[in-house]
């Protein structure tokens, strides 16, 4: 049977960004890919990103955090769900284990991240400097200027996207600026295209990112290994970096997704810092069933 039947899980979200957030601390099972996909394939447990707890490693920090797409693919990291696993950590009766205060430092493959809270379901976290250089991101082939890439989709001399922006926030993103709303794009078709081009080694997290003025973007995310989520915060960094290193922008910006405005700050630090929500909407156990095919 697998080691994760009967395990209890909560079902959250950051902004529709579907989220689940399973603690495997004080054991040292680690989720297997299959059985991520038969997790994110139960409508129960439905997820774009899995969060993982395991029990810390670097000294002072409060977990160390896996993550999981849809595919079963592991992610360096997730903005969204990073909150909603701050939220779980101070406020769910079985995962809080006091005394931890109103702040968190967790770790993630990449490296760490502070989580302030900054209401009961509102919090701010520092996801770190962007990393720019091409071989950071990383891109297939040296671009000494990464703010746009040569990369386009539809006819040669009249492109439907073209020249993104390419950053990694701990995960491959790249940044196309459209002229028309989003939406207007068929991301759906031309996502999974882009997000498996020859250019992205790792793949990439592919964002179509409207400037509405200096303080206010419209982003729209196909992600890499989940497909289109209503949310995803490293592109909502991403997406600010990309536009503040061409000027698009002013170093803090709302970013608007389908499912709502995140605040994001590039600070004079160089450290990007998001905030907004998260809600529980409710817990469960995963049926050993859940697993006999991924076994
Ligand atoms: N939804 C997440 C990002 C997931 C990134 C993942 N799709 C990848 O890099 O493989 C977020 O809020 O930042």
């Amino acid at each position: 049977m697998s080691p994760l039947a009967h395990r209890r899980f909560l079902k959250m979200n950051g902004l529709g960004n579907e989220i689940v957030v399973l603690d495997l601390r004080g054991s040292d099972v680690r989720v297997q890919p299959a059985e991520a996909r038969a997790i994110a394939a139960d409508p129960a447990s439905r997820f774009d990103q899995m969060m993982v707890l395991h029990d810390p490693v670097t000294p002072g920090t409060d977990a160390f955090v896996r993550i999981y797409n849809t595919d079963g693919s592991e992610a360096g990291a997730c903005g969204n769900g990073t909150r909603c696993v701050a939220w779980a950590m101070l406020d769910d009766p079985a995962m809080a284990r006091p005394p931890l205060g109103e702040n968190l430092l967790l770790e993630t493959r990449p490296g760490l991240l502070a989580v302030v809270r900054v209401s009961p379901v509102d919090f701010t976290v520092d996801m770190g400097r962007p990393r720019l250089r091409w071989d950071e991101i990383p891109l297939a082939e040296p671009f000494p200027d990464t703010r746009r890439i040569e990369l386009q989709v539809g006819p040669i001399d009249d492109p439907v996207l073209h020249s993104p922006g390419a950053v990694s926030m701990g995960n491959p993103h790249a940044v196309f600026f459209v002229e028309r709303d989003p939406d207007s794009y068929d991301l759906a078709r031309v996502g999974p295209l882009l997000e498996c081009h020859p250019i992205f080694p790792d793949r990439a997290n592919i964002s179509l990112a409207r400037v509405l003025d200096r303080g206010h973007i419209r982003l729209k995310v196909w992600e890499r290994g989940a497909g289109l989520t209503r949310a995803c915060g490293t592109a909502a960094c991403a997406a600010l970096v990309a536009a503040a290193r061409l000027r698009l922008t002013d170093r803090e910006a709302t970013v608007t997704l389908p499912g709502g405005d995140l605040r994001i700050v590039w600070g004079e630090d160089d450290h990007v810092r998001m905030t907004g929500p998260t809600e529980l909407e409710h817990e469960g156990t995963f049926a050993p069933s859940l697993f006999e095919a991924a076994a």
